[in-house]
């Protein structure tokens, strides 16, 4: 790994560090009670707050900022729903405190989201935390998910893609370094990202499900997924 190399993982991880959701979203995740609707506005706060650790966490990506404006939305509104099922996914494995996977899951189960989407959702989970990924890896995998150049609406593919292969790269090195004893390693977490636009078709039927039964939205997350 180069010193370049080395100065990239850095800014992006205390990136990924520093752009964590709030504590006080996730305590209520403990404590409010448990009805449908309850349930749904949790799922609505924390959705919220995810996207806006998002867009935090995008600006402090190396190059991000200097690509075309109208490109670096269309990013952002590609990615989100891939980048918020990664960083939940590694909350959810990341032995969460005592009991908190549980009652996320269970919110989540009791949020009016049809079981259909539940199961693809929970076997991602399963499959992350199967993983057992590092910090770093964790970061550079939600960067490189963000830089994916065929995004609709994305003029520039090529300075896009440019960045996306520079991550490659380094995440590449990493899991030579980090995972000697599993060759694979690398070829597994690219897999992941496969699974994750699976999750991305399922989310846009629970968000029209979730609208024909009347929930509302926030106006950023009507913004970021174009709902009216
Ligand atoms: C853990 C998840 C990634 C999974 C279940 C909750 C999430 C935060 C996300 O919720 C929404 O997208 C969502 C969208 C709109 C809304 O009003 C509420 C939640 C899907």
């Amino acid at each position: 790994i180069t010193k370049e190399q080395r100065a990239l993982i850095k800014a992006i991880l205390d990136a990924y560090n520093r752009h964590q959701i709030p504590q006080d979203v996730t305590k209520k995740l403990l404590q409010e009670q448990y009805s449908a609707e309850e349930n749904f506005l949790l799922l609505t706060e924390v959705a919220t707050s995810q996207v806006q650790v998002l867009v935090e966490f995008t600006k402090n990506i190396p190059g991000f900022l200097s690509l075309d404006r109208e490109d670096q939305i269309a990013l952002l509104k590609g990615s989100a729903v891939e980048a918020m099922f990664l960083r939940s996914a590694q909350v959810l494995s990341k032995k969460m405190p005592s009991g908190h996977i549980e009652v996320l899951e269970e919110r989540i189960r009791k949020s009016g989201m049809s079981e259909e989407f539940m199961t693809p959702m929970f076997n991602f989970y399963k499959s992350i935390g199967e993983l057992h990924m590092t910090q770093e890896e964790q970061a550079i995998l939600t960067t490189i998910t963000i830089l994916t150049p065929d995004r609709p609406y994305v003029k520039s593919h090529e300075a896009v893609e440019r960045l996306q292969e520079t991550m490659l790269e380094v995440l590449r090195k990493l899991c030579v370094l980090q995972h000697p004893q599993e060759p694979q390693y690398f070829a597994r977490l690219l897999g992941r990202l496969t699974e994750l636009r699976t999750l991305h078709h399922y989310h846009a039927e629970m968000l029209t499900s979730w609208k024909t039964n009347d929930h509302k939205f926030t106006p950023l997350l009507c913004e970021i997924w174009d709902v009216q």
